[in-house]
């Protein structure tokens, strides 16, 4: 089982606008709503591909009772740790761009916290590997992500943004997925070596349609993609972070890892909702990936 853990879990809503007017009024051609935040992408995908997963995490209130219902609705196994403020919901309007508007989430106390600890101890046993992703909501200390990497017992992955991001490699995580800009952001002058150096065993970086950059103990890496994929590529990181757990729990080595993860971002791009990746863009471009 692949445990994976989305704290500020939320209600993903999706307006699919075909020629948004970002100064004057639109009509909505389409409207997903569904159980969402990273890690509950992230478990999507693997469920879809056959794996095993439970999603752990935060929920509370209605738009938390939403979240479970979604989730229960999909057949997705979880285990979430309730809390009394209400869950978030994050807004994409896909267009011939796409815009996210992803609110702060709720605020937990410390004994919401020490309630989710307990229940992430107890699931961390039962699985072979841990995906830790996205924001934090309020009042969760920033270096929390590195607290469950270093209690997990088994291989962690963490794709976080921010402090969370600068804080993630002291708790040794096997892998650290940040994308291009996250990276630049949280580490100015090093990047992926200085990642390397406070303790992550790989880091992953994604670079979108540039395919991605890998750091890992069988060497140094980087995928190419052979064409560009037209689509919606909110969920493309969680469907590499699928890939890269899959290929953790499985050991496969790191360079059809890097490129089956590289496919299923760029397969969830051509799917309309995040958490979905298609499967006929995945069977095509898989082949087509160069690592080097
Ligand atoms: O936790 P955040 O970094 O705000 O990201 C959450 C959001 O990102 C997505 O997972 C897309 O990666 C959406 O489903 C949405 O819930």
């Amino acid at each position: 089982m692949i445990l994976t853990v989305t704290l500020n879990a939320a209600l993903d809503v999706t307006y699919q606008v075909p020629d948004a007017d970002w100064d004057g009024v639109n009509r909505v051609s389409a409207v997903h709503r569904r159980a969402g935040g990273k890690g509950v992408n992230v478990a999507r995908v693997l469920a879809a591909l056959g794996r095993e997963v439970v999603v752990a995490g935060l929920v509370g209130g209605p738009t938390g009772q939403a979240v479970q219902a979604d989730l229960d609705a999909a057949g997705l196994p979880s285990a979430l740790t309730p809390i009394s403020g209400d869950s978030r919901t994050t807004l994409v309007i896909h267009s011939t761009t796409t815009a996210l508007f992803n609110e702060p989430g709720p605020v937990v106390t410390a004994d919401e916290l020490d309630r989710f600890v307990a229940d992430f101890a107890r699931l961390a046993k039962g699985a072979e590997a841990v995906v830790i992703s996205g924001s934090l909501p309020r009042g969760v200390p920033a270096d929390f992500y590195a607290t469950l990497a270093a209690m997990a017992g088994v291989p962690a992955i963490v794709d976080a943004d921010g402090e969370p991001l600068r804080h993630a490699p002291k708790g040794r995580p096997a892998i650290v997925k940040p994308n291009k800009e996250e990276l630049a952001r949280a580490f100015p002058g090093g990047g992926a070596e200085e990642l390397m150096a406070q303790g992550a065993g790989a880091v992953v970086v994604s670079m979108g349609e540039e395919g991605l950059h890998a750091i890992t103990p069988s060497g140094v890496f980087r995928a190419r993609m052979p064409y560009r994929v037209e689509g919606n590529p909110t969920g493309a990181g969680d469907a590499l972070v699928a890939g890269l757990a899959l290929g953790l729990a499985e050991g496969t080595p790191w360079p059809e890892r890097l490129r089956r993860a590289a496919a299923l971002g760029a397969a969830a791009v051509a799917a309309p909702v995040a958490g979905d990746f298609d499967r006929d863009v995945f069977d095509a471009i898989h082949p087509q990936i160069v690592i080097a």
